[in-house]
């Protein structure tokens, strides 16, 4: 059953992963979105009323995903400027880094878990075109008695630039997909890309789809980690890896309290003046705070039955890269 204003919507992909997605109103994701499948499991939460934290703000884990659904939907459009305001550029590094950590193969299919305005598809796409080209330029080196057709064929990428690579972005937000929907026509990406509505907590992929699943600046805004942490496990192949970029805990004193200096006197003042949205930037600074450090975190993700889980701490800890595999 639909919850009452929600809306109903077919979401297909070519991936074979059609499923029911509901959008709506604050109360469709973390009540009526588990009631067939997951129906026993939210009863028993009903009955506790289970609290959990939105910044530092006690809320009932009910009343979050609207909270943080209306975050993204009021910054969607201010989201890109804002991340190169905040950190003077430095968040593109932090992506650069997860792309060169992943280092993907041709034909590698990603799933991109909340991927809002699509920074981590677009880089991933670029990486496995310049993989590919550079493979084919090694192979027609290496190959002798080529007709010029066959290598104009080659140059001109007649066939899939992309060797068979895919990504697909999912995030619940539809006006941060709407952002990154565009983002792809202006900058002219147009093949490998799918875009899906849907809940990191109940993916809408079948089993073993995926060979890579990335969250970036995305688990933090999840209500139940562990949950998104098994589904990650679950759409991944036997093989497949899981990365996750987010905040963590730094690890110096001095750039400690620098940060934290800049954290809650410039970012909400920032997200104000650009983005006119004080609130939301609050909620940013606070949620990095909430956030578990990288060995909390990767207990967590061993927890979801990850193995091989290792993190890198970047620019003192203010963000960190956890691997793992699904083996
Ligand atoms: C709603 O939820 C969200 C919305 C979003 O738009 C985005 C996200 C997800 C987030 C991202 C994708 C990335 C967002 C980036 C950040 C939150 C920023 C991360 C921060 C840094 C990379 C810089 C870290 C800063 C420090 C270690 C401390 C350095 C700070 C200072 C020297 C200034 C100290 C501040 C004061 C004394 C307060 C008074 C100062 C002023 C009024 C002057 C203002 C100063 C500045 C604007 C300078 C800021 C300097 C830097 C950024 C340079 C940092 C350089 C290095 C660390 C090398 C989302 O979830
Ligand atoms: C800070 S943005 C990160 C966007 C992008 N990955 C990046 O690195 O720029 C966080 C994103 O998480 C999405 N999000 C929050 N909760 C989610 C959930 N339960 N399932 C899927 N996406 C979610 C938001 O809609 C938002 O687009």
């Amino acid at each position: 059953m639909a919850a009452p204003g929600s809306r109903v919507l077919w979401s297909y992909c070519g991936w074979g992963c059609s499923r029911l997605i509901r959008t709506g109103g604050p109360q469709w994701l973390h009540s009526s979105l588990r009631a067939g499948s997951l129906g026993v499991r939210l009863l028993s939460q009903a009955k506790q009323a289970t609290e959990t934290h939105f910044g530092f703000e006690t809320v009932s884990e009910e009343e979050k995903g609207g909270k943080v659904y209306q975050v993204f939907e009021s910054v969607a459009k201010k989201y890109d400027l804002m991340n190169d305001m905040m950190s003077l550029g430095i968040h593109r590094v932090w992506k650069d880094m997860l792309l060169w950590k992943m280092n993907p193969l041709p034909g590698t299919q990603l799933l991109d878990v909340a991927g809002g305005t699509g920074d981590i598809a677009f880089r991933f796409l670029n990486y496995v075109q310049e993989q590919y080209q550079r493979k084919q330029k090694r192979q027609l080196k290496a190959q002798q008695n080529l007709s010029w057709e066959e290598i104009a064929k080659k140059y001109q990428n007649e066939d899939d630039p992309l060797g068979g690579s895919r990504v697909m972005i999912c995030d619940i937000n539809r006006e941060m997909l709407k952002v990154g929907q565009k983002k792809a026509f202006d900058q002219g990406y147009k093949a490998g890309l799918a875009w899906v509505l849907g809940d990191a907590e109940e993916l809408p992929f079948d089993d073993h789809k995926f060979d890579i699943y990335t969250i970036a600046f995305g688990i933090r805004n999840v209500t139940h980690i562990d949950q998104a942490l098994q589904e990650a496990h679950r759409v991944l192949k036997p093989g497949g890896r899981f990365l996750c970029l987010e905040f963590s805990q730094v690890n110096n004193p001095l750039i400690s309290r620098l940060y934290d200096l800049y954290s809650f006197q410039v970012i909400p003042v920032l997200g104000e003046v650009v983005a006119g949205d004080w609130k939301s930037y609050q909620y940013l600074v606070e949620s990095i705070r909430k956030f578990p450090s990288q060995e909390e975190f990767k207990e967590m993700i061993e927890d979801a039955g990850f193995q091989k889980v290792t993190y890198e701490s970047l620019t003192s800890g203010i963000v960190a890269i956890h691997s793992a595999f699904k083996l």
